[in-house]
This record gives structure tokens, sequence and C-alpha cells, in this order.
């Protein structure tokens, strides 16, 4: 388990190597270019949060933090606030324990995203670690906009070797959600993938196409526990943040993967996200592979960003 746990730190290293360059390199010539806590300090330090993209919000909050805290226990060095800096930003992303109960029992999970921000990876990777652990997963192709979306769900599904349920092109969703649950209920399945759409120029639609696959499980499989997954692109930034809020407007959002976190030095948007909304980040995706997909955890993301090991050997704690 510790050795599993240490694996999974160095890949999660690695993978946020570009969001670590970015603000950590930043930072550390902050930390020993400047002989004292100044105003032109703190207003680089703000600007070096910005650029990060931990956005306004939350680099202001964290900055407020940060001030109080050098104030009370009268730090003059710089470089004293690393440390501080550290603990004001893991404390801003805290919002409680979060759940991982669907993987645990019989459940349904609604996967929403725009068009490549990586859905289908994401799904096909949670099939594939749900599979691993022995789970039964059915994986419904519910966005049937695009056939190609369907068929590369597939390969997935069987990569992942689990039951694929698909429909026709511009099929209504609702129905292939019906199929699925009924697939899931006759295999006796522990978790039903379902991946659907994503219009956000349709706001309207989006709401209505949701609303319908919420009454089909509700009536359907009323059992089932419920999780509402959202996935975002890690590259795109404050763009991103927009995302989630508006899908958080369309449905009832329980988390959300942030994905192509190893491809970006934007990779402080989860800081701002997860702060600024108060919907937990369940899983970042930090490659193309199946086994690419990690439980986000702020504590351990916020030790990585900060490692000044290339390859470290050691645990966070
Ligand atoms: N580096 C990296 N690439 C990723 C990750 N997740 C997805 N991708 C890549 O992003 C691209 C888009 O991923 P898809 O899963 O097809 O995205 P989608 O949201 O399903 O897109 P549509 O099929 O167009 O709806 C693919 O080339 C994936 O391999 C990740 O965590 N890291």
């Amino acid at each position: 388990m510790a050795e599993e746990k240490k694996g999974f730190f160095r890949r999660l290293v690695s993978g946020l190597t570009k969001t670590r360059q970015n603000i950590v390199s930043g930072l550390d010539s902050l930390f020993s270019g400047f002989s004292k806590i100044d105003e032109d300090f703190y207003e680089e330090l703000e600007e070096i949060l910005i650029m990060g993209d931990l956005g306004v919000k939350a680099t202001y909050s964290i900055l407020d933090d940060l001030r109080e805290k050098v104030k009370e226990q009268h730090i003059k060095d710089p470089a004293d606030c690393k440390q501080l800096l550290i603990d004001s930003i893991k404390e801003q992303m805290q919002i409680g324990e979060t759940a991982y109960e669907f993987e645990n029992q019989k459940s349904v999970v609604l996967v929403i995203g725009v068009n490549g921000v990586g859905k289908t990876t994401t799904i096909g990777k949670l099939a594939g670690k749900l599979r691993g652990e022995g789970k039964k997963v059915v994986i419904a192709a519910a966005d049937t906009f695009r056939a190609a979306a369907g068929e590369q769900l597939k390969e997935w599904a069987d990569r992942a070797n689990a039951e694929f349920i698909g429909g026709q092109e511009g099929s209504d969703p609702a129905a292939v959600v019906y199929d699925a649950v009924a697939a899931a209920k006759a295999r006796k399945a522990d978790v039903l993938l379902c991946d659907t759409a994503g219009r956000l120029h349709n706001k309207k639609n989006l709401m209505e196409e949701l609303k319908k696959i919420n009454r089909v499980i509700e009536r359907e499989y009323a059992d089932a526990y419920r999780e509402t997954l959202v996935v975002l692109d890690g590259t795109t930034g404050q763009n991103a943040l927009s995302q989630a809020k508006q899908f958080a407007e369309a449905a009832d959002i329980t988390g959300i993967v942030l994905t192509k976190m190893d491809g970006t030095a934007k990779g402080g948007i989860v800081v701002a996200i997860q702060s600024e909304l108060g919907i937990p980040v369940k899983y970042i995706g930090v490659g193309e592979s199946i086994d690419d997909l990690q439980k986000f955890d702020s504590d351990d993301f916020v030790n990585a960003l900060f490692t000044t090991e290339e390859h470290p050997e050691e645990e966070t704690e």
C-alpha cells in the first residue's frame, strides 16, 4: 500500500511537471530575490498566482491569509513564507472530505462535458479502474450527437472489458440510458457509467436532456446511488472554470474530473475550481493510458506542486 502510494505520488509529480515549473520557478526566484516582505513582494506573488491560473478570488484569499500569518508569526524573511504559502493554498482548497461512495455500491454515474475535454478517455479509465477492482461495469453511450464518440467509447469499453450499450446517431439519449439501466439490472452491474452530452451553447436543451435522463434513472433504477461528474480540460485554464460554472447551473454536479493535467502549465486552475465553486475535484487525468486517472487529494496535489525533486522517493507524509 505504501509502495502504491509512493508510485502514485511520483506519477503525480511527473504529470505536473509543466504546472510545477510554471508556478514554482517563479516563486523560488521571488523567495530568494526579495530581502524583505513588503508590498512589492506581495504584488509579485499575486502576479505569479494569477499567471499560474489560481484565479483572482482564490489568489486574494490566499494572499489575505498569508499576510495574516506573516503578521501573527512576525515573519521577516521572504524565504520563511514558502511553507506558509503552501499551508494557505491547502487551506483554500479545503472543502471537507471527498466521497467516492459510488465506487462501492450499485450506482449510476452521469458524465458530462463538452467535446474534446477527455470525456470518453475518462470513462474508459474509470471503467478500467473499477474492473481492476473486480466490479461489473456497464457503459452507456448516451451522447448520441456524434456517432464517432460512441465508437471510441466502445473501444474503451472493450479494452476495459465492460459491457457497452449504444444508440443510433441522433437517437434519444434517455432511451439509451433506459436500455443501459435494463442491461445493468440484468447483469447485476455495480456501476453504470453514462456518457452524456455537453452542448453548452444550448443550455436549455442540455438541461432538458439531463432532466429526461434523470427521470428515467429515478423511475427505473431508484435504488442506485447517483453521481454526476463534469469533465474539464485542465489545459484550458480559466475557460474550464467558466464551463464548470455553467454546468453547475444546468445540473446537480457532485464532482469534477480535470483532464490533461500532464500536458499543461495551467494546473493551478484546480485551486480556483475547488475553492471558487466548492465542488470537489474527484479525479485528475495525468496521461492518456488506462491507469492515468488518479483520485484527487488537494494536500498531495499541493505537495506535488511544490516538491523540489524530479523523482521523489519519499511519500508526502
Ligand atoms: N495528455 C493527456 N491527454 C488526455 C487526457 N485525457 C484525455 N486526453 C486526450 O484528449 C483527447 C480527447 O479525449 P476524448 O476522450 O476523445 O475527449 P471527449 O471529451 O470524449 O471528446 P469527444 O469524443 O469529441 O466528445 C484524446 O486524444 C485523449 O487521448 C489526459 O489526462 N492527459
